[in-house]
This record gives structure tokens, C-alpha cells and sequence, in this order.
């Protein structure tokens, strides 16, 4: 399988290469140059595995022959093995229509673990094979960050140094980080905003001084969702719940809290590759740039507002351009003029062909506080269950969404609601507690640095700590 950039210029590269590359140097994406596609037959077939034999078999056409079917199987089993849940994403139904899939049973208890606990474990395959060393340069609006750190800790081919925005992430998130005392991990607090950060760490791939792909220093990765591995492992999960509620012989419709469209591109991933999917629902809180773009064409990013469900509080999504690339007809260098406008101007309008490819598939709502609190309630209320704010934008996207009667609508459960204790006691009166497997965390010495978010400082901060490229 070769992987090409949605900017058309990156030189094409194989499973391996992407993994190790993160972005484009092109500024672009990496994507399938095209789709694997299993029949009808094929997806009946994968019924009733174990998840990690499952993710294996799902993954093996996009990693190719960068590693053999054993090789993968033991990583996936290695991976999901630090699961507190025998399903690793379990499926749990609400009522007669409504589903939540359980993504939180990872170590730090958001579905970044499902995508993460491989990454890492790829990272020091191909790492250990050309015995070279990686400086991955990740930004976190709370969950990518611990679930990185978690994944990559004490690793000794990888320094990580990860951005968050200072005062804007939950306690339990910033903990999660910042307790890490491993000497390879870096925690960085910015003042400003995810999408600050995220611009940070873009413009570092890009940096003749600093990036090896450009001549610089450093050889510069990504946990991100930038990094195509990252989406690869999570179109695994709408595959497994899809097929327990009947799929291929029956559609299944998925809501997804989305903030940088990660998680709804791998459903969309699973779409291109066969599994029938009737609807995926993009559930965005005020922070609503997807929404108005999937609307009406107007991607155009304003101020980020601070809101209950932190880790969606983003305005430039970075995996919409994977989607306009694919909707939009594949074309490299068109993308890379419509991007490098948004860029400068932080606008665009989307294409008709843009426009009409995603609305076969896609549609999208907005929850304000209100909206997002009256979600937690009925969890509680009505199904006993209590949420966290991101699962309950989600919730309720799905509950208006207007899917026909007889068709499953699985929410994603996107963070264990104990991340956000404060949010949803306010919202249902009970406080959630955090599961054993998280620890003494607030017990922890925590060690962050403070930078102001000027792109120099940073440089300067990594440059003067990573390890120089092979
Ligand atoms: C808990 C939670 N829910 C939802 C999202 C949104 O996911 P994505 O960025 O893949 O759209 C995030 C962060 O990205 C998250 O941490
Ligand atoms: N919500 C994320 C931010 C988006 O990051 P990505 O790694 O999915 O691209 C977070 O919690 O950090």
C-alpha cells in the first residue's frame, strides 16, 4: 500500500514511511493512494473475532508488507491487552434505537488509547529496524497528550514534547501528563489555544532548522491525528460494533463528538471500505466550524470559546482536509491552494463537488451547554448511565438526529466521564470517581514547563533537549 499526500507534491510512501513521517512535507495529509474494499462476504466473515485479531485483519491491507501478519497480530494483541474491558470497546445499549460504544477502557481512559497503545508500539518497531531516533512534537486539547505520554513513556528511540493549552484542559487531563516524570517526556503549557498549538506543531514539520525532512535537525513525528496511523487503528471499533448489531445485513448509523475530525474520518474510512453505514452524525459543541461547513460550505474558523468538553474546543479541523480531498476528487494541486488560502485568510468555501461528496454521508448538529447538560441528564435519568460532556454532545446529536426508526444509532463514548467530574456534576448531581487503574494521581509531583506560544521559543525549548537525527 502506498500513501500519497493531499497536497500532490510529498513524495509517495509506504506504511512504514508514513508512520515515521506524520506530515506531508507538503503541508498535506497522508491518505491510501486508494481504498482497500472487503465484499460483503468478507465483512460476514469478520464476525465474532476477538478485537485484536479483528484490528489486525482490518489493518493488514493498509500496512502491506511493512510487517508480516504475526508481527501485527502480536502488536494488536500487545495493544489491547492494556484494556481494562474483555470487548476493549464495548457496546452498550440505551434503548429500543440508541447505542453508546464504549471507547474508555484504555489506560488513560479516552479512545485516543485505542489508536495510541499501537502507535507507540509501531513507532519502536520501525524505530529499532533502522535504528534511528524520533522527536515527536504533539498539541493536546487534553486527551491526545496523556494518552501519548502513556504510550511512548520511558521509550528510549523517542523524545515526546507535548503542547496544551494552559488553564484550558481539565485537572485529571493536565495530571495525566504532567505526573509522567520519564526523562524522554516534555510538557509544555502555552498560553493560547489548541489551535495555536496545533499551528506550532505544524509549522515545526516545516522547519528547515529543525525538521530532518527539510535539512534541520531533528527527525519530527506525530501522535496526532495528522499521523495516518493514528486513523487507521480507529477505523477498527466501527467495524466491531457495527457487526454486533448485524452489519453487513443491516446499516448502522454513527454519532461522533468531533473537534479535529479524526474519529468521524475513520468511520468514513470504514464507509469507503465496505461496511454500510447509513449516516455518520458530526456532533460539534459552539466550537462549530464542521457544523457550518457540512451545512452550508461556510469553513471559516473564528475564536476558540472555552467550553465544558475542552478536548473539542477546536476551530481548524485538521482531518477535513483528508475529506475534501477525497469528496472533492483527489486533486493535489487544487488542495493545496484551497488549503494555503484557509491558511492565510482562515476561511474558505467549500466546493459543490466538496459539498455534495460529503453530504452523502455525513450530517451535522451543534449542542450549546444546554444541550450538552439535558444529554448527561437523560443518561442518568432515563438509561442509569452516567457520560461524560464530549459522549453527550454526541448523545445528543444522535437523539435528533431523525434516523429512521429500525436503524441503530451508536454514539461514540469518547472519554470516561471521571476526566470531567466537575462538568457532570453539575449536570446530574453525581460525582464520578476515578477508576483504580488511573492510581495516586492527584498525589503526583507534576513537572510542565510555561512558553508563551511564540513558535521561536518553542523551537528553541525542543532543540536544546531532543536527540539529533541519525
Ligand atoms: C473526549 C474527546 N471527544 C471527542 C474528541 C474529538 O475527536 P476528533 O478530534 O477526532 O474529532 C476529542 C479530541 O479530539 C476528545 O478528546
Ligand atoms: N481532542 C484532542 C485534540 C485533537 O487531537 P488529535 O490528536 O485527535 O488530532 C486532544 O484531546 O488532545
Amino acid at each position: 500500500m502506498q500513501y500519497i499526500s493531499t497536497r500532490g507534491s510529498a513524495p509517495a510512501l509506504d506504511f512504514e514511511g508514513v508512520t515515521l513521517a506524520g506530515l506531508a512535507s507538503d503541508g498535506g495529509l497522508y491518505v491510501p493512494q486508494e481504498w482497500p474494499r472487503f465484499t460483503e462476504a468478507e465483512i460476514a466473515g469478520l464476525a465474532g473475532l476477538l478485537y485484536p485479531e479483528l484490528a489486525a485483519r482490518i489493518m493488514t491491507p493498509f500496512v502491506g508488507s511493512a510487517l508480516s501478519a504475526d508481527e501485527l497480530r502480536e502488536l494488536c494483541t500487545a495493544a489491547y491487552g492494556r484494556f481494562a474491558h474483555d470487548a476493549v470497546t464495548p457496546l452498550k445499549q440505551f434503548d429500543e434505537q440508541q447505542w453508546l460504544l464504549e471507547l474508555f477502557h484504555g489506560p488513560t481512559l479516552a479512545f485516543k488509547d485505542v489508536a495510541l497503545q499501537l502507535l507507540g508500539r509501531l513507532f519502536e518497531t520501525f524505530l529499532s529496524r533502522r535504528e534511528a531516533h524520533l522527536t515527536i512534537v504533539g498539541a493536546t486539547s487534553g486527551d491526545t497528550g496523556s494518552a501519548a505520554i502513556d504510550a511512548v513513556a520511558g521509550r528510549d528511540k523517542i523524545d515526546i514534547f507535548m503542547l496544551h493549552p494552559k488553564g484550558r484542559v481539565s485537572d485529571v487531563q493536565r495530571r495525566q501528563m504532567t505526573t509522567v516524570l520519564a526523562p524522554n517526556v516534555h510538557n509544555i503549557a502555552i498560553d493560547g489555544s489548541f489551535d495555536d498549538a496545533q499551528a506550532s506543531v505544524k509549522r515545526m514539520f516545516n522547519d528547515p532548522a529543525m525538521a530532518s525532512s527539510k535539512g534541520g535537525r531533528f527527525r519530527i513525528g506525530a501522535v496526532n491525528s495528522i499521523n495516518w496511523a493514528r486513523l487507521m487503528a480507529q477505523v477498527v471499533y466501527y467495524f466491531a460494533a457495527a457487526l454486533q448489531l448485524g452489519a453487513p445485513h443491516r446499516k448502522v448509523a454513527f454519532s461522533v463528538p468531533t473537534g479535529n475530525f479524526g474519529d468521524v474520518f475513520a468511520g468514513y474510512v470504514a464507509a469507503r471500505m465496505g461496511l454500510p453505514i447509513e449516516r455518520l452524525i458530526v456532533a460539534t459543541n459552539v466550537n462549530d466550524i464542521l457544523h457550518r461547513a457540512l451545512a452550508n460550505g461556510d469553513y471559516s474558523a473564528g475564536t476558540v470559546t472555552p467550553t465544558a468538553a475542552p478536548s473539542m474546543d477546536i476551530q481548524v479541523s485538521s482531518n477535513f482536509e483528508r475529506l475534501l480531498f477525497d469528496c472533492g476528487g483527489r486533486d493535489g494541486a487544487t488542495m493545496a491552494k484551497q488549503m494555503h488560502g484557509f491558511e492565510t485568510t482562515k476561511a474558505m468555501q467549500l466546493t459543490n463537488a466538496q459539498r455534495e461528496g460529503a453530504a452523502g454521508l455525513f450530517t451535522s448538529a451543534r449542542a450549546d451547554a444546554d444541550d450538552m447538560a439535558r444529554a448527561m441528564r437523560w443518561a442518568s435519568e432515563a438509561a442509569g448511565d452516567i457520560i461524560d460532556p464530549h459522549t453527550a454532545i454526541g448523545l445528543h446529536a444522535a437523539r435528533q438526529s431523525g434516523i429512521a426508526a429500525d436503524i441503530p444509532v451508536v454514539t461514540l463514548a469518547t472519554a470516561h466521564p471521571a476526566k470531567f467530574p466537575d462538568a457532570v456534576e453539575r449536570a446530574t448531581g453525581t460525582r464520578p470517581s476515578l477508576p483504580p487503574r488511573v492510581g495516586d494521581l492527584f498525589a503526583r509531583e507534576e513537572r510542565f514547563d510555561e512558553l508563551s506560544g511564540d513558535y521561536d521559543a518553542l523551537a528553541a525549548y525542543v532543540a536544546e533537549r531532543a536527540t539529533e537525527s541519525d
